[in-house]
């Protein structure tokens, strides 16, 4: 039983998480309609098939116009017969001279037409009735310019540019150009499958009953959740508890079906008697070691089958900040998923003593600049954790930061 002896760099353990699945993450592209490219990354450029506006149309209720017929000093008015109003979703009829148009928002300028008079202006100030328009007169300002009021095909995007570059994340905004453009389906990056086991004789799923000594399985549901937040597919999760031998015959079982990119473990890696993950794995080249962390010391990383393996702790708080620190921001480099947490700085509300040779990451609730510790560094903290809203770095070589300091804080939300 040796886990090796150099603790390792935060830093480093970052770069051989990011290195080890450079190596291997295959990008996986597939065709998905809107309502489910939403929240994954673009895997190309995309052209627009179409100009948006796709026509001329009308950025306000009035009268398509001819701008020339209305030139003329500012405050003078001049008559215009009105035309037959121009349906929505219609080719208008070209404005014959001497003619002004009722138009709605978004309706197509008719031919000739090269300016809108919004119906407040004309007199009179609202649209004729159908019935009444024969003979029917208005009165417009002078002095209108041409494209008053008229959005100009193209003018948002002119049809053959790019309209969202590959490797865009799609949100709302973006899926909704792509439906603006027709577009009903659009090439993704497929997510990360992850394979995710959790541990040890003593944790047992919720809703089963305890028996003296056991305790109820949070990191499954835990990092499940993260991963899932981080655009990743859990693609199994489920309690491995058996011998170091028995562990390793499922997980390559498991492996050989190809379905997971990479495998992350919790539990069963520090220096106890009956440590499953590292007793099983450490055979296989899969390396552990401690990272100058806390919590989250205690690491594992290599291949199990050629399939990238990463062994967290088994603290809940301890697999949750390893999510954080190694794996998240990896999956982020590679794949463009997630958008990193926001790092900002916070005013500490309270005194706190950090291990100087670690990295220290405290559970913190931040609000309008400051942060206070939730809870203390203990890596079992559940509940405190839950009542958190950020995490809070105390870097390495820092004994001690002192009330109304700044500290580095990661949102969580
Ligand atoms: N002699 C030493 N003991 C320990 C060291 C050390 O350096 N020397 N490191 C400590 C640190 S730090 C951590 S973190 C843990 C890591 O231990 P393991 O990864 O081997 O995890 P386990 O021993 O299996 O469990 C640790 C702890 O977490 C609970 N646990 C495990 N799985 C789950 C789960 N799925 N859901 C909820 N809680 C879980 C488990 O009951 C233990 O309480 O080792 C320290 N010891
Ligand atoms: O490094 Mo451990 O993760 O503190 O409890």
């Amino acid at each position: 039983m040796s886990a090796g002896s150099r603790v390792h760099p935060v830093a480093e353990h970052q770069d051989t998480v990011r290195a080890l699945l450079a190596d291997s993450l295959q990008q996986r592209v597939r065709q998905r309609s809107l309502v489910e490219a939403a929240g994954r990354i673009l895997a190309g450029d995309v052209t627009a098939p179409r100009s948006l506006p796709p026509f001329a149309n009308s950025q306000m209720d009035g009268y398509a116009v001819r701008s020339a017929e209305l030139a003329g000093p500012d405050g003078s008015t001049v008559e215009l017969q009105a035309a037959a109003p121009i349906p929505a979703g219609a080719a208008a009829p070209a404005l014959r001279p001497g003619t002004a148009a009722p138009i709605m928002t978004g309706a197509m300028l008719p031919a000739g037409a090269d300016a809108v008079v919004p119906i407040e202006r004309a007199q009179p100030d609202s649209f004729f009735d159908p019935a009444d328009l024969a003979g029917a007169r208005v009165l417009l300002p002078r002095g209108v310019p041409a494209g008053q009021f008229v959005r100009t095909a193209g003018s948002d995007i002119p049809s053959g540019t790019r309209a969202l570059a590959g490797g865009t994340l799609l949100g709302p905004a973006q899926l909704g150009l792509l439906a603006a453009l027709g577009i009903a389906a659009v090439p993704v990056l497929a997510p990360v499958r992850v394979m995710l086991l959790s541990t040890g004789d003593e944790v047992v799923e919720p809703g089963q009953d305890l028996a003296p000594g056991q305790i109820h399985d949070a990191n499954t549901t835990l990092l499940a959740a993260s991963l899932r937040d981080a655009g990743a597919e859990v693609v199994r999760s489920r309690i491995l508890a058996d011998s170091p031998a028995d562990f390793r015959s499922a997980l390559r079982d498991e492996l050989s079906s190809g379905r997971a990119d990479l495998v992350v473990t919790t539990g069963g890696i520090s220096k106890g008697a009956y440590e499953v993950v590292r007793l099983a794995l450490e055979a296989e080249g899969v390396e552990f070691f401690s990272v100058a962390m806390q919590p989250g010391g205690p690491q594992g990383a290599g291949r199990v089958d050629g399939v990238p393996f990463l062994a967290f702790p088994g603290n809940p708080v301890s697999a949750l900040v390893s999510f954080e620190v190694f794996l998240r921001p990896a999956l982020t480099a590679l794949t463009g998923l997630p958008r990193p947490r926001p790092a900002l700085s916070a005013v500490l509300d309270e005194t706190a003593d950090s291990p100087e040779g670690k990295l220290q990451v405290r559970r913190g609730l931040f609000r309008n600049g400051r942060v206070g510790m939730v809870g203390g560094p203990g890596s079992h903290l559940v509940h405190a954790l839950a009542e958190s809203n950020a995490l809070v770095l105390v870097p390495e070589g820092t004994g001690r930061v002192e009330a109304g300091s700044e500290v580095t804080v990661w949102l969580l939300e």
